[in-house]
């Protein structure tokens, strides 16, 4: 019985699905096939997708038109959370990948790999405290991304970032692989705390408030620049002092709250989902994607610095400097640049060693 070239394809896509496991190829012709139309598409890893920022960052981005594959590892529980995405109508396809063994078949073919593998802080902790633990992990993985990815962006959300993100350029360029632009630590759960409580003290809607956050993610190092706020605002030095603690202390304020049970989870999913949007768009070749983020720098004395970078075809393809500060801003950006440069020192050290 001769069936419809239709109906052979439906044969086809049966027989792959009931196979345990699909071959690349098949996947990404699936993943090419559903981006028919559209924009091609883009394949993204979460490294760490099973713990609290990686679950839901993975839904988030199974839900983003512009990613076509999108790729789960971590060391415990992928499998499940692959399974359970899978269901989702969305157009990307999911992959889980359990453990060492198969990180690099995680990797191959990237486009963008976002990194919130480790542990985080409970309460009494500083985020230096985990670098023991993290700083490990981050070495590993990024190994990992110089063999079989060098050229994905990456947006790295591990802590401390400020040592993270040397460990990641040392192991970069120890392989031969290191492009600055293509490093981006994420600071965005800053901006968009700074919004947040900015636009609670104006009075107005967070999503009208846009507040530059620059120099790190840790402590004094985050450094929000009211002066720069926009909409054009104007601060008393009470408020200057409230909100400038606030951001500071946002990480610790839910660490506290959590009582033992981690850190920000689900403002961090909606951070990392907003700044990896932004970096697709990037790629993507769109103009005018700026956002904040720690990368290599020379806008100040010191390697690394987060200020806004404009996102383009090759990543962070102009870091802007830091414009106009006043001089509550300037005090704070020589205590954050005193904290920064001991933790850089401490990352860079970590590889070299
Ligand atoms: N950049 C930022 O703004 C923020 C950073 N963070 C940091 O993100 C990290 C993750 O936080 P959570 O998701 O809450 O922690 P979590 O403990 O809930 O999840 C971490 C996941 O990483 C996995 N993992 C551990 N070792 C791994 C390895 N070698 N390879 C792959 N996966 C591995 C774990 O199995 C777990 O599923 C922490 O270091 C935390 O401090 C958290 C909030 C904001
Ligand atoms: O505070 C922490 O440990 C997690 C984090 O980086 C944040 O929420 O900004």
């Amino acid at each position: 019985m001769e069936f419809s070239s239709d109906a052979n394809q439906r044969i086809a896509r049966l027989a792959a699905h009931l196979q345990p496991q699909m071959d690349e190829s098949s996947i990404l012709r699936r993943a090419d096939c559903r981006a028919k139309g559209g924009s091609p598409g883009f394949k993204v890893a979460i490294l760490g997708a099973a713990g609290g920022i990686g679950q839901p960052l993975a839904m988030l981005m199974k839900m983003n038109p512009l990613v076509s594959v999108l790729h789960l590892y971590d060391v415990v529980n992928s499998p499940g959370v692959t399974a359970d995405l899978s269901h989702m109508d969305t157009g990307a396809v999911v992959r889980g990948f359990l453990g060492q063994p198969q990180l690099e078949s995680a990797l191959t073919g990237m486009d963008l790999v976002i990194i919130p593998a480790g542990v985080p802080r409970k309460p009494g902790m500083t985020r230096d405290d985990l670098f023991n633990i993290n700083a490990g992990i981050v070495k590993t993985l990024c190994e990992g991304v110089a063999k079989c990815c060098p050229n994905a962006i990456v947006n790295l959300i591990s802590n401390p970032v400020n040592s993270t993100v040397p460990i990641a350029a040392e192991v970069f360029k120890k392989a031969g692989t290191y492009d600055p632009k293509r490093l981006l630590g994420v600071t965005t759960l800053d901006v968009v705390r700074a919004n947040t409580f900015v636009a609670e003290v104006l009075g107005l809607d967070p999503r009208e408030v846009n507040v530059p956050v620059v120099g790190g993610h840790s402590g004094v190092t985050i450094l929000p620049l009211l002066s720069q706020v926009k909409p054009p605002s104007s601060f008393t030095p009470e408020e200057t002092e409230y909100l400038t603690n606030r951001i500071q202390n946002g990480g610790t304020e839910v660490v506290e709250a959590k009582a033992g049970a981690g850190s920000a989870t689900l403002s961090m999913a909606y951070a990392a989902v907003k700044f990896a949007d932004a970096c697709l768009r990037g790629l993507r070749g769109d103009a005018g994607v700026v956002e904040c983020a720690f990368v290599a720098s020379e806008v100040t004395e010191l390697p690394f610095f987060a200020t806004k970078v404009r996102l383009g075809r090759t990543g962070a393809e102009e870091v802007y400097q830091l414009g106009p500060l006043n001089e509550y801003e300037r005090v704070g950006l020589e205590k954050a640049k005193e904290e920064l440069a001991g933790s850089i020192q401490k990352g860079i050290a970590f590889i070299k060693k």
